[in-house]
Order: C-alpha cells, then sequence, then structure tokens
C-alpha cells in the first residue's frame, strides 16, 4: 500500500501561522489518532478547530485549524489532511513529529507534487512550474512560473501534438488502407507539419529568455584600476552601494549585488582592478577577483574610454563596456570582433544596452509561453528536428512509412514536456530537487 507522507509545508522560522500536511491512503485515520476525534463528521474541505497531541504523553502540542480533503478530490488526488498550527520551528516540528509517530513517514523533497503528477493532477511543465514560482526571484520570472502552472504551455504542446497526431493519421490510412485511401496527397501532411514547425520555432524563439529567467544569472564587473567597475555596479542597482573614489585600487573585496536586469535575475559582483601590486592587501583582492571572475557565467569587461589599454579576455561569454563615453567618444571598433558597448556610468548612457548584450537574448514582447528550462528547450529542439526531417522525407517522395517514423520521433520528444513521455528517473530528479513539503 503506498505510504501516507507528512511534511511541514510552509517555511521554518518565526512566522504567524504553520502548516503540517499529510497526504496518502491512511491521512485521516492518522491525524483522528494525533488530534483525538474523529473526521468522520467534519465535512471535506471545512476548517475545524482541533488540538494535537503527543502520542506517547498525552500532552497537547498545539491548538490550531484542521482541514481534510478526500481524494481525489485535492492536491494530490490522495487523501490529503492539513493542519494550521502557530508558526515557529519548534510548534510545527513537534506537531510533525506526531504525526510520524501516529504513522507517517516524513515526505521527500517534491513528493508532494510527485504525487499529483502521477495522480493526473498535474503534468510535469506545470509540477517544474509550480518549483520555479517559489523560487522565483523577479517579477518577471513570477508571471512565467504562473503562466507555466495555468498550463499555458502544456496547451500550446497538446496544440502542436494535434498538428502532428493529424499529420500521422493521413500518413497512417495510405499505410494501411491504400485500396481505399490511395496516393498521398503531399499536402494534407505538409500543412500540419508546417504549422507544428512555427508553432515549435515561436516557443523556442523565447527559450534562451526563459531559462534566464528561472535560472538567474551571475555577471562579474573586471578591468584595470579606475575604469569605473564599481560606478557600474552603482548605476545598475540605483544606488551607492560600492564605494567609488578617484584613487586607483579603491576596491579589494567582492561586493555582490543582487539586481533584476530587464527583468532577469542577476547577481553582480564588483571586483577589485587587475594590477601587479606590492600592496598586499590589494594583492588578495586581484587573487578573488580573478577567482569570482572564473565562477560568473557572463563578465563585463570594463574598459576606460579614455585609455584604452590592451585587455585579457576572459574565457566565458563577456561583453566589453567602454565606460566614461561623456568624456571621450569610445572607439568601438578597436575591440572588433568582440562584443562592445558605449556607456558612461556617470550619465546611465548605454546601459540599457549592456544590460541586453549581457542578458544575451532578447527580451520576448508577446504574451505567449515561455520554455523556462533546458529540458524544455532540448526535448523541442528534438522534436523540431525530427519535424523537419519528416518533412524532407515527405518532398523527396518518400515512402509515408518512413514519414510516419519521423513524425512519431517529433510527438515522442514533444511529449517529454509535459512527462507523457518522459522516463522515471528524470522525472524523480525533476521532483527531487523541489523543496520539501512541497
Ligand atoms: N493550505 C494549502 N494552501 C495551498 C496549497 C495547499 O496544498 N494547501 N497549494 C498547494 O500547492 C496551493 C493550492 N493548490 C491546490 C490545488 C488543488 C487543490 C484541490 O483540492 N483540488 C481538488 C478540488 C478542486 C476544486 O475544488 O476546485 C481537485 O483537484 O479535485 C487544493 C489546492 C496553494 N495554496
Ligand atoms: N566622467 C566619468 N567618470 C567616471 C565614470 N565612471 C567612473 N568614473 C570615475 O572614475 C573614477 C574611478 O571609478 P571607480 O568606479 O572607483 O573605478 P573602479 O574600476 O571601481 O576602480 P578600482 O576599484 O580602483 O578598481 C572615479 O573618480 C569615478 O567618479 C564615467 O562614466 N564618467
Ligand atoms: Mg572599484
Amino acid at each position: 500500500m503506498t505510504d501516507t507522507i507528512a511534511a511541514i509545508a510552509t517555511a521554518t522560522g518565526a512566522a504567524g501561522v504553520g502548516i503540517v500536511r499529510l497526504s496518502g491512503p491512511n491521512a485521516r485515520t492518522i491525524a483522528a489518532q494525533v488530534v483525538r476525534r474523529s473526521l468522520q463528521d467534519q465535512p471535506p474541505r471545512l476548517l475545524k478547530r482541533a488540538t494535537v497531541y503527543d502520542p506517547q504523553s498525552g500532552e497537547s502540542l498545539d491548538d490550531g485549524l484542521l482541514v481534510h480533503f478526500i481524494g481525489p478530490h485535492s492536491f494530490t488526488g490522495e487523501d490529503v489532511v492539513e493542519f494550521q498550527g502557530h508558526g515557529g520551528m519548534l510548534t510545527l516540528a513537534q506537531v510533525l513529529q506526531a504525526f510520524l509517530a501516529a504513522g507517517a513517514r516524513l515526505a521527500r523533497p517534491g513528493e508532494f507534487s510527485e504525487r499529483a503528477f502521477h495522480n493526473g493532477k498535474l503534468d510535469l511543465a506545470q509540477a517544474e512550474a509550480l518549483a520555479d514560482l517559489i523560487s522565483a526571484r523577479s517579477v518577471a520570472a513570477q508571471r512565467a512560473a504562473r503562466r507555466q502552472l495555468d498550463g499555458s504551455l502544456s496547451q500550446e504542446a497538446h496544440r502542436i501534438a494535434a498538428e502532428l497526431q493529424e499529420a500521422l493519421a493521413r500518413l497512417e490510412a495510405t499505410i494501411d488502407f491504400p485500396e481505399d485511401v490511395g496516393e498521398l496527397v503531399p499536402e494534407t501532411v505538409e500543412a500540419p507539419l508546417g504549422r507544428a514547425a512555427q508553432r515549435l520555432e515561436r516557443l523556442l524563439a523565447g527559450a534562451a529568455y526563459g531559462r534566464r529567467l528561472t535560472e538567474g544569472l551571475t555577471v562579474a564587473l573586471t578591468g584595470a584600476p579606475n575604469v569605473g567597475k564599481s560606478s557600474l555596479l552603482n548605476a545598475l542597482a540605483g544606488a551607492e552601494r560600492a564605494i567609488v573614489t578617484e584613487l586607483a585600487g579603491t576596491t579589494r573585496d567582492i561586493l555582490a549585488e543582487e539586481l533584476v536586469l530587464a527583468g532577469v535575475p542577476v547577481r553582480v559582483l564588483d571586483t577589485a582592478g587587475l594590477r601587479e601590486t606590492d600592496d598586499p592587501v590589494e594583492r588578495i583582492g586581484v587573487a578573488r577577483a580573478r577567482a569570482a571572475v572564473a565562477t560568473a557565467d557572463v563578465v563585463i569587461v570594463v574598459v576606460d574610454a579614455t585609455r584604452p589599454e590592451p585587455l585579457a579576455l576572459p574565457e566565458q561569454s563577456f561583453v566589453i563596456a567602454v565606460n566614461k563615453s561623456d568624456l571621450a567618444s569610445p572607439e568601438l571598433e578597436r575591440f572588433a570582433p568582440h562584443p562592445a558597448v558605449a556607456i558612461s556610468a556617470r550619465t546611465g548612457e548605454g546601459l540599457d544596452a549592456l544590460v541586453q548584450a549581457v542578458i544575451g537574448t532578447s527580451v520576448p514582447a508577446s504574451d505567449a509561453p515561455l520554455l523556462t528550462r533546458a529540458r524544455h528547450e532540448d526535448a523541442l529542439r528534438r522534436a523540431a528536428a525530427q519535424i523537419h526531417d519528416a518533412r524532407v522525407t515527405l518532398a523527396l517522395g518518400l515512402p509515408a512509412e518512413l514519414i510516419a517514423v519521423d513524425t512519431h520521433g517529433a510527438l515522442a520528444a514533444l511529449g517529454e514536456l509535459t512527462g507523457q513521455t518522459t522516463r522515471e528517473e528524470i522525472i524523480q530528479g525533476i521532483f527531487s530537487r523541489f523543496c520539501i513539503g512541497k
């Protein structure tokens, strides 16, 4: 029999109210033992007062509200009981212990959502959206997660699948009933395949931005001393965070700022200017600067427009910011073929262009669903490649069987988005990265 699982569903820490949640076939009997009353005469989905008792000592642990849901009409699709008690680390932990002592098992991270998925309450993309919603660090990321949770991404996947099914129906009719259906009319297969390809392309166009929204980005500022790295950090933050002076070698420690740039959560690292120095403190700062730059997703190499010096370019993706454009007009050509943007940390000129270059992708304008994970993009790229193969095969006038194989492959890749065709290990990997109680 399926285990009945329990976990604290709310964040631990000082809080007004907190929830302990149970899900599984014994949820009601376990809860009845702990609150020492039957749930028989408590209607589902209705809150009622309840006191939780320690099953060993009989001592009362907390006084709160209890609600139960009868499967399949619950979040997980199983029987669910929630106790809403006083928040705080100790009380909720004691209530949880009482449920465990009465026969529940501690839930693994993501196990409630995993059960909701297996019971058809959520598809995989929606379950991922729940995790993304919880960890969203910008309003744009939160909105993307909400849209995905609503099922708009899944619906788009279903629309694409319907086009593929239409193509397959034509193909299979000519394969199975050649004498009734006659020759394949290529256009009847090409049209739905073309529409599917177009929809996929539109989704894939927003993938880079969507992934940045959920995953965020670490950006390091680097360059010679005094070029304006700290001034740029302050300009991006819109606040005087870093110390700025006209002295070279001002910054020593790494300063990290969590910003939201063009909707994307970005951790910006200001670092010490790179130079050879005898100052032992600055030397440590320079070593830390190099280490920080090595870990960044994108590096902004800041250069002073009044004395553009030769640069050591980083290994990873980077943008050259030619600063102090208010003092000297920057010659961007000298940095070709590398991406370079003229900016002034003082006047704010060029900062939007710099942010766009750093985010590395244009911000999609439409309200279309966004692909928010590498997993989605990978599955849809494989689907698009298979559709491409199917169309080529069709154009070459090859047998319907071959076109059908590619189209089936595309459908399978597409089904990974919603979990219809996703392997169990991958599904478990996805849920194991959720937080406890979700
Ligand atoms: N207390 C509490 N608040 C919560 C959650 C929860 O589990 N518990 N949620 C957890 O993420 C979210 C709400 N998600 C939920 C989704 C479905 C059902 C549910 O009972 N569904 C039934 C009935 C549907 C209906 O009446 O509209 C069903 O699907 O059959 C409950 C919560 C956010 N707030
Ligand atoms: N006119 C002008 N001055 C700037 C600009 N950006 C920075 N400065 C000036 O350049 C000097 C150095 O700026 P910082 O931001 O401290 O330079 P840094 O790269 O952080 O220097 P270190 O921390 O020493 O490596 C200061 O006097 C700033 O006011 C700019 O866009 N225009
Ligand atoms: Mg500085």
